[in-house]
């Protein structure tokens, strides 16, 4: 698998594989079943409730010596609702207590904005009272001793727009490895990649494949570019699917990407993206698609301090 360096020489495999939305059994199968057809990156996060299993998966497979713990690149996040200092190291403790490891490859700010401890986790109503407005810039500085403890090999961020990330870079004495972002044709994000490659920090882009089992054919979510009736008809010239043209366009964006699937041959499909190239036709066509459309536009916390998506990028 092809990597990208990190800004402190670590490697990070160009596709890893979304965990969200698998709980109960599932992660367990699908973790196990990516690591068999080949995938070494895994994108995890407290949020997803799964990390237990998750962990289970890993172990068994280390055990039964299909992949050694320094073949894998886990990454794992911070969820909001524990951005003060006081919370961060054992957060990272309790999620490698459930992931069974002893460090992660990468640690992540999942949101630059905090929810109160005893709040939600995803607090159903806007408004203060959920919010905690816990600097973001604290909450790094909690993450740096993780790496400095040696349970994290790199911290990022995820969901940071250019004003937040300059402000962090001003202040981080350990520089985010990586900004974990929503990219894919219709937000393909080619302003903040650039400023982020500018400044050494490369992109994981989630939901790459547009999150098809969420979009009901309705207004609220942009189409994915999945059922995009040009992208279906480039299939034959290509002799590839509509995911493996979507994920080609990605991955030549110059980032990593964790797209998911709960069905072993999609996952097998979405790795064969290596032995062909897109035409600049049909790129041009995938760029026309952008207009900036998120999935996770997190409006309900329009209002918190923090909240990202109130500039352009
Ligand atoms: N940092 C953050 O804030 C966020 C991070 N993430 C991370 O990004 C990951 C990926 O995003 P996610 O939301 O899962 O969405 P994806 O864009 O990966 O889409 C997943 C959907 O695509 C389908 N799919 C997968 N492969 C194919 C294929 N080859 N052909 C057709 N359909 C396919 C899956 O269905 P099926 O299972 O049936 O194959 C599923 O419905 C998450 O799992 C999570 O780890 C996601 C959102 C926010
Ligand atoms: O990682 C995530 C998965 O998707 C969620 C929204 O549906 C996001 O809230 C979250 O950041």
């Amino acid at each position: 698998m092809k990597t990208l360096k990190l800004n402190n020489g670590h490697e990070i495999p160009v596709i890893g594989f979304g965990t969200f939305k698998s709980t109960e059994g599932e992660a367990n199968r699908i973790v196990k079943e990516a690591i068999d057809v080949g995938y070494r990156h895994f994108d995890c996060a407290y949020f997803y409730g799964n990390e237990q299993e998750i962990g289970a998966a890993l172990t068994d497979k280390i055990k039964d010596g299909t992949v050694k713990r320094d073949d894998l690149f886990i990454t794992t996040k911070l969820w909001n609702n524990f951005h003060d200092k006081e919370s961060v190291l054992p957060m990272l403790r309790n999620q490698l207590k459930s992931l069974q490891l002893e460090y992660v490859d990468l640690y992540l700010m999942h949101w630059p904005f905090g929810f109160k401890k005893d709040a939600d986790m995803f607090p159903s109503a806007s408004g203060s009272s959920a919010y905690s407005d816990v600097d973001y810039l604290e909450t790094w500085k909690a993450m740096e001793e993780c790496v400095r403890l040696g349970l994290a090999r790199s911290i990022g961020i995820s969901n940071f727009n250019t004003e937040q990330i300059t402000r962090l870079l001003n202040a981080a004495q350990i520089k985010p490895a990586v900004n974990q972002i929503e990219v894919n044709p219709n937000i393909n994000q080619k302003k903040l990649i650039q400023f982020c490659k500018d400044r050494e920090i490369v992109i994981t882009g989630y939901c790459p494949l547009g999150r098809v089992y969420a979009y009901e054919g309705s207004s609220a979510m942009p189409k994915p570019t999945l059922l995009d009736e040009r992208v279906l008809a480039m299939r034959e010239k290509y002799n590839k699917s509509a995911a493996q043209i979507v994920i080609r366009y990605l991955l030549d964006l110059g980032i990593t990407i964790i797209p998911k699937s709960t069905r072993k041959e999609r996952m097998i499909e979405n790795l064969d993206v290596f032995d062909f190239e897109l035409e600049k036709v049909d790129v041009e066509y995938l760029d026309s698609l952008d207009r900036n459309a998120r999935i996770c536009g997190f409006i309900n916390f329009k209002d918190h301090k923090y909240f990202p998506f109130n500039i352009e990028y």
